[in-house]
């Protein structure tokens, strides 16, 4: 146990950093293992309302890729995926939304609520927040080329209008964000959440964009956990990814990173959401942790 004076200590280290972030907006994409440890889950909530008691406005973005494979296979049906995105049929749009808008969101905002913070849940289709239209999936060719091919109800992010998330921010409340988007005839999209996160973080002119993953960050070599890159440059990505060294899941987070940078953010940060309390850790340290994509 720490004593009083200890406790009083790190109090006051936290100062220059809760004032250098105080009124400042923080998207924070919420996945992986952190959404599925009990643990964790309390860990990174309990950081978000945090942030919010000393001033900051945290505003969280969460995906499910896992617990809607796990409710399709509950039902019989397989889940395929073209470069990372889930093939989504009609039949699957309705799950994913019912997972993702329905159980998942409800189950985020009651926790932020339950550890004090006053959380309000929303899918892009609230206040048309998200508005997308079809987007092809592609698959790559082993000459280099890249064919377009139909995965269903997958959206591309049209246009955000973040006036409610701004509302409810100034109200005192924790938006929680649902990856799901609305189309130009009401029809829903499902969106990638690192994608949302990106483009969200943009059109509210975020200070910081903080994506958990299950991995350290951004590894130079996927075998050696030592090899962490602490800060990248969005210009080097492109080359990062041809040489193969960023590939797969990681490719929409980078991506979205750099949107979010060439969209005004700040900063954007890769962090590992299997250490508890990263979030605190990268916010209230110099040094922080995980991968710093600047401009
Ligand atoms: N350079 C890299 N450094 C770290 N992980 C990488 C890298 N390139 C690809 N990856 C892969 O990206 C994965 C993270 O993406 P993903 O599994 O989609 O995460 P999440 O479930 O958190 O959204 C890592 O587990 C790893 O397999
Ligand atoms: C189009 C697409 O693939 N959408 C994702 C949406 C959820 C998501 O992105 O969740 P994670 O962040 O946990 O991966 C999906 O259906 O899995």
């Amino acid at each position: 146990m720490l004593s009083a004076q200890e406790k009083a200590a790190i109090l006051v280290e936290a100062l220059p950093y809760i004032k250098k972030f105080y009124g400042k907006t923080v998207v924070i994409k919420y996945g992986g293992h952190a959404m599925t440890d009990c643990g964790l889950k309390m860990a990174v909530l309990t950081d978000v309302v945090l942030m919010k008691y000393v001033g900051m406005h945290p505003v969280v973005v969460h995906g499910g890729g896992p617990e809607i494979t796990a409710m399709l296979q509950k039902l019989g049906i397989e889940s395929r995926f073209v470069s990372g995105l889930r093939v989504t049929d009609e039949e699957t749009m309705e799950i994913v939304e019912m997972v993702l808008a329905g159980k998942l969101n409800k189950e985020i905002v009651s926790l932020i609520n339950r550890i004090g913070g006053k959380a309000v849940g929303l899918s892009g289709k609230d206040a048309c927040l998200l508005q997308a239209v079809k987007m092809p999936g592609k698959v790559y060719q082993p000459d280099g080329k890249v064919e377009m091919v139909d995965i269903g109800c997958v959206g591309q992010v049209k246009k955000v209008n973040p006036a409610i998330v701004q509302t409810l921010i100034h109200e005192g409340y924790i938006p929680v964000v649902a990856p799901v988007a609305v189309g130009p005839e009401g029809e829903s999209y499902n969106v990638n959440a690192d994608t949302v996160a990106g483009e969200l973080a943009a059109a509210l002119g975020a200070d910081k964009l903080i994506i958990l993953t299950d991995v350290e960050g951004i590894l130079e070599d996927r075998e050696n956990r030592d090899s962490l890159l602490s800060v990248i440059r969005a210009d080097d990505v492109p080359d990062l990814i041809a040489r193969g060294i960023i590939d797969g899941g990681m490719i929409p987070k980078v991506e979205c990173c750099t949107r979010a940078l060439y969209g005004g953010v700040n900063t954007t940060h890769i962090l590992d959401g299997r250490v508890a309390h990263s979030i605190l850790l990268e916010v209230f340290t110099d040094k922080g942790i995980g991968t710093m994509v600047v401009r």
